[in-house]
């Protein structure tokens, strides 16, 4: 019998910024292989801290993350991509002054791999990329350029890929264009484990979402069973169940 690991453990993880001030505060989650898996909360919980620990971007105090049953968690950043997880930052993630054939030609010398090898597949997922390989990355459009964060984080190989807040300042139909990418993404066999603010969006998306607050993760569950919890309702989906509008009327 086969058993296949988790694509990500992350058990009772502390990480913070500064000696003495966690404020990731023993979160843990289970990513299963081939699942989509979001991070939700309200503004300041932790969100991006929690996924930049795991990349090891924010120092670890405590807990350890395991990559396919692999412990990642003492693995530096530049380190992660050759272990299997590729992040695609918030801001800043592709180079606006290079082409977008140069922000993927470069993601490709990183992994010392075979340029067209890497390049064509990439293109083939991502047509539009394909046209505009001469652009600035600078001249791209918010979709666009999160397209290329996300191909250019691709080039990797990954087998589990993290983004923070991939929908962050897009048009809600800009929003529906890089997350039907980002299944696309999976169906090709990759997991992915993001950040959220757009909670309604991102409940659409992922098979899993998990709260997080202050630092810790409060209610995990699929996404139909919080788009149905009456506290998920009433906090981000503005939608008032009738429990908690007699509750708030009493
Ligand atoms: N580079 C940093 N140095 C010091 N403190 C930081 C740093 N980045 C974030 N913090 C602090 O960590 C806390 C959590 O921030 P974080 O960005 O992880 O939360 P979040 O849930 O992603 O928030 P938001 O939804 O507003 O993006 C905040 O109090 C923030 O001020």
């Amino acid at each position: 019998m086969t058993t296949t690991l988790p694509a990500l453990q992350v058990e009772s993880l502390e990480a913070g910024y500064e000696p003495g001030l966690s404020i990731v505060r023993g979160a843990s989650l289970t990513v299963q292989t081939g699942e989509i898996v979001a991070v939700l909360g309200p503004n300041g919980a932790g969100k991006s801290s929690f996924v930049k620990a795991v990349a090891g971007l924010v120092p670890i105090t405590g807990g350890r993350n395991l990559l396919f049953g692999r412990d990642i968690t003492k693995t530096p950043a530049h380190r992660m991509v050759f272990e299997g997880l590729a992040f695609v930052p918030q801001t800043e993630n592709v180079f606006v002054n290079l082409s977008v054939g140069e922000n993927l030609e470069l993601a490709a010398a990183l992994m010392k791999a075979d340029r067209r090898e890497r390049l064509d597949p990439i293109y083939a997922m991502f047509p539009d990329l394909a046209r505009q390989q001469k652009f600035l990355a600078g001249q791209l459009s918010g979709g666009q350029r999160q397209m290329l964060a996300v191909a250019r984080a691709l080039i990797a190989r990954p087998q589990l890929l993290i983004l923070d807040e991939p929908s962050a300042g897009l048009s809600p139909k800009l929003v529906e264009q890089v997350f039907a990418k980002l299944r696309e993404v999976r169906d090709s066999g990759i997991t992915v484990l993001l950040v959220e603010q757009n909670v309604k969006a991102a409940l659409a998306l992922a098979d899993r979402a998990a709260i997080l607050v202050e630092g810790r993760e409060r209610i995990v569950g699929t996404s139909a069973e919080l788009l149905d919890d009456e506290r998920i309702a009433a906090l981000y989906l503005g939608r008032h169940t009738g429990k908690q509008a007699a509750k708030e009327t009493t």
